[in-house]
């Protein structure tokens, strides 16, 4: 259990926080941080990012009126020390669990969550919004969006400035939370630019000015007039912050909590009649845990660990269908030297560092720009290149329109190797990738694949690789069941499927049924067809759909049960249901799938039973559905 507390264990709310003298913030802290790593080892959850973020929270909770003014975390992965502060201390053993606390902000977990995040780069534009609403609604409040500086790579955060930087009378405050890592180092112009304010020459004269600055508090008016003057004068020319209409701070030691403190104060009164303000503070990621400093990649989002041990290198057993990815990726690259690879700041998740060691000129990690990605990949497909995109499936949906306007419609062939497609897990709804099957099988010109097993994940990527046009392979985290990958590089039959299973004793069985699958949880309905002696088809391509296998299923069966593991609705069974129209076919159906809501956090296996996929809930829905 976790360590008993001196001062932590009085804070429940933002309210007690601020009955403690600033003097007994420096223990806060150091006790909020140890509570911090102990939980996360018990639990696993994002570390090291959070353990960055301990003093800002409690400044920020201790300077401004929360929940009445609107914090607004960006990404929310490093949110667990406002968690703390607000209330759901003893639920932290819950986190990323079944029924416990969210991993990122929720605003129906807490009133103190102004805004539901975990996709990155929405802080600035939902805090210009609620800044907007609360001067039109006539109430007066601050609102303040923290944002990392890997998030600061994408579009959209450029999007929120531009609006909100043209209005004086927006209370905005923004906060640069810069570590100089997204989850891998952080990458592009503004990161060096980043780099520059904080290391260059204009740090030791920036800094000089914000301590003077900081050691006293004179009358607001002149406070921020030195600070304007300090920033166009004394750092030269005005930071591109400036130019987008904001008043720019910094860069300040954000593990500095008097620092904070002070400059926090200041900035809430400065905002109300100044209107955006814009803080840039530095921070370490791992802070105060040596080895997560050392490593913060390794920590980003560890499992479970002994603090004292620190992480251990996995167990040698079953690749992840991402790690097949990763190897696929090497192989092809080797074969053929028209491969480029492409992730959105997902190097580590995505299996791209292998890619990167072996293949560095032909590496392009782009930052948190999922747009981007696609229309990068098309310019180069353009060009005669082969691009692979990979991307989890959650982070596609950023890149839909460039999908379709840059990519199918001119029919340009990429690869798209989507990984965490189905359920993912301990993210919960904001991650779970079951959306891509319903809106992607729409485009014209996809070629979209489901592998069941690793094999097949891999002579997938190789079919997708030879295609003319824009292919998509979606696999799941994990390793999942069935066959390992072998370490050819073959292909596969475009547009057929393979019969896995047929009825061994059609005469005996009441009903035959054939059960029409979509990717892994081919594996469920197998262990469902044992107990009902049913066919089991695995359909590997949701476009295109095998008609002809559906078809001869459909005429030598009394039904049919479509199994997939992403969103029923407008999902590959739907598909089925269409060509079974079209074909003027009728046959009782069943469709087992994700139903029409978002999908909860917690253990996969409990998900899977809560959702009805469990071989034991497949078994159940069936024999209720065709009263078997
Ligand atoms: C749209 C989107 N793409 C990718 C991610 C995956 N992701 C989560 S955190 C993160 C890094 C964020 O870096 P930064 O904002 O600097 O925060 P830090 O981790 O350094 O605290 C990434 C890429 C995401 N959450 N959202
Ligand atoms: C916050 C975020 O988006 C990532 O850190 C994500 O949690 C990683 O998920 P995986 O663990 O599946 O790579
Ligand atoms: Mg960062």
């Amino acid at each position: 259990m976790l360590q008993a507390t001196k001062v932590l264990h009085t804070i429940n709310s933002s309210q007690d926080l601020k009955q403690l003298e600033q003097s007994e913030l420096a223990q806060l802290s150091d006790e909020l941080r140890e509570f911090i790593l102990q939980s996360v080892a018990s639990t696993g959850g994002h570390l090291s990012s959070n353990l960055g973020t301990v003093e800002l929270s409690i400044a920020l909770h201790y300077v401004f009126d929360t929940p009445e003014d609107r914090i607004v975390w960006d990404v929310g992965h490093q949110s667990y020390a406002h968690k703390i502060l607000t209330g759901r201390r003893e639920m932290m053993p819950s986190l990323r669990q079944f029924g416990g606390l969210s991993g990122f902000p929720k605003r129906a977990e807490s009133q103190y969550d102004a805004f539901g995040t975990a996709h990155s780069s929405t802080s600035i534009s939902a805090a210009l919004g609620m800044a907007v609403a609360s001067k039109v609604k006539g109430e007066k409040r601050n609102v303040i969006a923290v944002i990392g500086d890997g998030s600061m790579s994408a579009g959209m955060a450029y999007e929120g400035l531009n609006n909100a930087g043209v209005d004086k009378s927006i209370p905005l405050i923004v906060i640069l939370n810069d570590n100089e890592m997204s989850i891998s180092p952080a990458v592009g112009a503004l990161n060096r630019y980043l780099a520059k304010l904080i290391s260059g020459s204009l740090y030791g004269a920036t800094k000089k000015g914000l301590d003077k600055m900081l050691s006293y508090t004179p009358p607001l008016r002149e406070f921020a007039k030195r600070l304007e003057g300090h920033a166009k004068g004394m750092i030269g020319p005005a930071t591109i912050f400036e130019e987008f209409g904001f008043d720019y701070y910094g860069p300040i030691d954000g593990h500095n909590l008097e620092d904070l403190i002070i400059t926090l104060e200041n900035l809430k009164k400065i905002a109300q009649t100044d209107g955006p303000q814009f803080l840039h503070i530095v921070t370490k990621k791992g802070k105060g845990y040596e080895r997560a400093e050392l490593n913060p990649i390794s920590y980003h989002g560890p499992g479970k660990f002994n603090p004292s041990e620190g992480l251990k290198p996995s167990a040698p057993g079953k690749k992840t269908y991402t790690e097949v990815f990763g190897e696929w990726l090497c192989d092809m690259a080797k074969a053929d030297q028209r491969l480029i690879g492409i992730t959105p700041a997902m190097r580590e998740g995505s299996g791209l560092v292998q890619f990167e060691a072996q293949y560095p000129d032909r590496y392009f990690d782009v930052g948190i720009a999922e747009q981007h990605a696609v229309t990068f990949a098309a310019g180069i497909a353009c060009e005669g290149l082969k691009p692979v995109v990979a991307i989890y499936s959650t982070f596609l949906q950023r890149g839909y329109d460039q999908l379709i306007h840059d990519v199918t419609l001119q029919n340009l062939p990429i690869v798209f190797a989507i990984d965490r497609a189905g359920m993912v897990g301990a993210d919960g709804p904001t991650h779970a990738g079951v959306f891509d099957v319903a809106f992607l099988r729409c485009l014209p010109n996809v070629v979209l694949m489901t592998p069941s097993n690793q094999e097949d994940c891999r002579n997938m990527l190789t079919t997708a690789f030879s295609l003319n046009g824009p292919a998509v392979v979606r696999y799941p985290r994990g390793s999942g069941v069935g066959p390992e990958a072998s370490q050819k590089l073959e292909t596969i039959p475009v547009g057929k499927g393979v019969i896995v299973r047929k009825v061994k004793n059609a005469q005996a069985q009441g009903k035959k049924i054939a059960f029409v699958c979509f990717g892994p949880l081919v594996y469920n309905a197998l262990e469902v067809a044992e107990e009902l002696d049913a066919t089991v088809a695995d359909m590997r391509f949701v476009k295109p759909l095998d008609e002809q296998l559906l078809l001869d299923l459909a005429n030598t069966h009394d039904a049919l049960v479509f199994i997939e593991d992403s969103a029923t609705q407008g999902g590959a069974g739907s598909a089925c249901l269409e060509a079974l129209s079209t074909h003027k076919i009728q046959i009782p159906t069943l469709q087992i799938g994700l139903p029409d809501e978002y999908v909860e956090h917690g253990d996969i296996n409990v998900l899977l039973d809560l959702y009805g996929l469990s071989p034991k809930k497949i078994l159940a829905k069936v024999r209720d559905h065709f009263q078997i």
